[in-house]
């Protein structure tokens, strides 16, 4: 027998903070009340498991899972599960409160949660993983439900786990639940356009950027961090709508050409090389520190927190950074960035078309009925460049950056929702 000890909170900017500070920023600003502050900070439930599983080699491992619900405020609570050997409470509950300031911005009807559970996926079989999340889902019963706590997919984690939770969760019920997670596979109730919605997202929120800073996207560049889900996704789309893309990264390292990378080759060559980028031949490789300090217009970190730190801003030279990841930029780095005059679309802005998209998932599976892609993708669209709108018009009513400015607008959303409630 053996436990798997979650890591160790390290030595850096805690992601828990970092939100903090930009939280405690935009509450002076909006003049909330002493009482609403905490009612705002105040995750609702933290629940910790530990999670017996078989491996194939017949030892049982011993996981921990995390589940935080940080608001209910504005409904159910809405959420990915995250798989990572780094996965901890504080970045957990980090993780909450952004998806709570998340839907907020855009405006849809969901409380904000996190799951995560501290592993390491690329070291574990199809097996081992369907029973580590079985086993999650088990000890979640009483926590997830199409009306209370809504999963769906986040770092390491995709359709094909959300399946088997949907499963898991649907057996102990005695019925097909599926709305009580998003992100599924399209024949047990997924919707068109989930996979790539976060990237879509970014596209669209990056290209309102440009519009600002008047980029032409046809002589635009950019760099993408991170070529999982959301970066290879907005990678694409956005070298569908004329950017060239000059490098890519993967755990792996990073891949540079500045004639623009081939992305829809990368894709089929990730696919086909167990999903990593290691041994590309259509581009240099450089280290993925280097990345950072490409000069071009836009810099998306897709991967994970706290990527640009006091440690590397000074060297970035992109005009626009677009955050495709939850938490990549540390606070400690907001200053310099402004002082630098590089726009930032912040996550709970830029990376939202994911939980949109996950909440016309939702919408579809209550009522039964499936939607054309074209019209997720126009609803898409269209909410997220509304929401971009509202918070640029946020940012120069307050003279405040786009992050403080977002943070503002959902701040405000959640604590006049707590008022109508009559909570207060
Ligand atoms: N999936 C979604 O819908 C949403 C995700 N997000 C956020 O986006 C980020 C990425 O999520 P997602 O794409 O789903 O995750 P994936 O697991 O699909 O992809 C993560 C990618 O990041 C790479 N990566 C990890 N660490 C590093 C590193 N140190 N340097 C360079 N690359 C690295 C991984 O490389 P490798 O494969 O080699 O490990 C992989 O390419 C997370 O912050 C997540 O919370 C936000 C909104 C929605
Ligand atoms: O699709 C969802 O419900 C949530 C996705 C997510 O975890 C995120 O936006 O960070």
């Amino acid at each position: 027998m053996s436990y798997i000890e979650p890591a160790p909170i390290k030595d850096k900017e805690n992601p828990l903070e970092s939100m903090m500070q930009r939280f405690d920023k935009a509450v002076e600003l909006l003049g909330i009340s002493e009482e609403m502050y905490h009612i705002l900070k105040v995750p609702r439930k933290q629940v910790i498991v530990g999670l017996p599983v078989t491996m194939d080699s017949g030892e049982i491992r011993t996981f921990e899972g995390y589940r935080v619900i940080h608001s209910t405020i504005l409904g159910p609570s809405k959420g990915g599960i995250r798989f990572d050997p780094e996965v901890n409470l504080d970045e957990v509950r980090a993780l909450a409160a952004w998806m709570t300031w998340k839907c907020a911005v855009v405006d849809i009807p969901y409380g904000g949660a996190k799951g995560g559970i501290a592993c390491n996926p690329r070291e574990m079989s199809a097996g081992e993983m369907e029973r580590l999340m079985r086993a999650y889902t088990t000890s979640m019963l009483d926590v997830f439900g199409p009306d209370q706590d809504i999963p769906a997919p986040d770092m390491g984690t995709g359709p094909r786990e959300m399946a088997w939770l949907m499963d898991e969760y649907s057996k102990a019920k005695g019925m097909t639940v599926p709305a009580v997670v998003t992100g599924k596979p399209l024949v047990l109730g997924g919707s068109l356009g989930r996979t790539e919605a976060t990237g879509r997202g970014v596209m669209v929120s990056a290209l309102a950027g440009m519009e600002k800073l008047r980029i032409n996207p046809y002589r635009a560049t950019a760099v993408v961090q991170g070529f999982g889900n959301v970066g290879s996704h907005a990678a694409l789309l956005l070298r569908d709508r004329g950017v060239a893309i000059h490098a890519i990264s993967d755990i792996s390292g990073a891949y540079y050409n500045d004639k623009g990378i081939d992305i829809a080759a990368a894709v089929a060559y990730r696919d086909n090389n167990k999903g990593s980028l290691e041994g590309f031949t259509g581009a240099e490789l450089i280290s993925g520190d280097d990345l950072f300090t490409i000069p071009v217009d836009v810099l998306v970190p897709a991967a994970k927190e706290d990527v640009i730190t006091r440690r590397n801003v000074e060297s970035i030279q992109a005009k626009m950074i677009v955050e495709g990841a939850n938490g990549p930029t540390s606070s400690k780095a907001d200053d310099i960035i402004n002082e630098k005059g590089i726009m930032v679309v912040p996550d709970i802005l830029a990376n939202a078309g994911g939980v949109t998209v996950s909440y016309f998932e939702w919408v579809q599976n209550r009522i039964g009925y499936k939607w054309t892609l074209e019209r997720v993708n126009r609803r898409t669209d269209r909410i997220m460049k509304d929401s971009f709108d509202k918070v640029y018009e946020t940012s120069v009513k307050y003279k405040v950056s786009l992050r403080i400015a977002a943070y503002i607008v959902a701040i405000d959303k959640v604590s006049s929702t707590y008022k109508y409630r009559g909570g207060f």
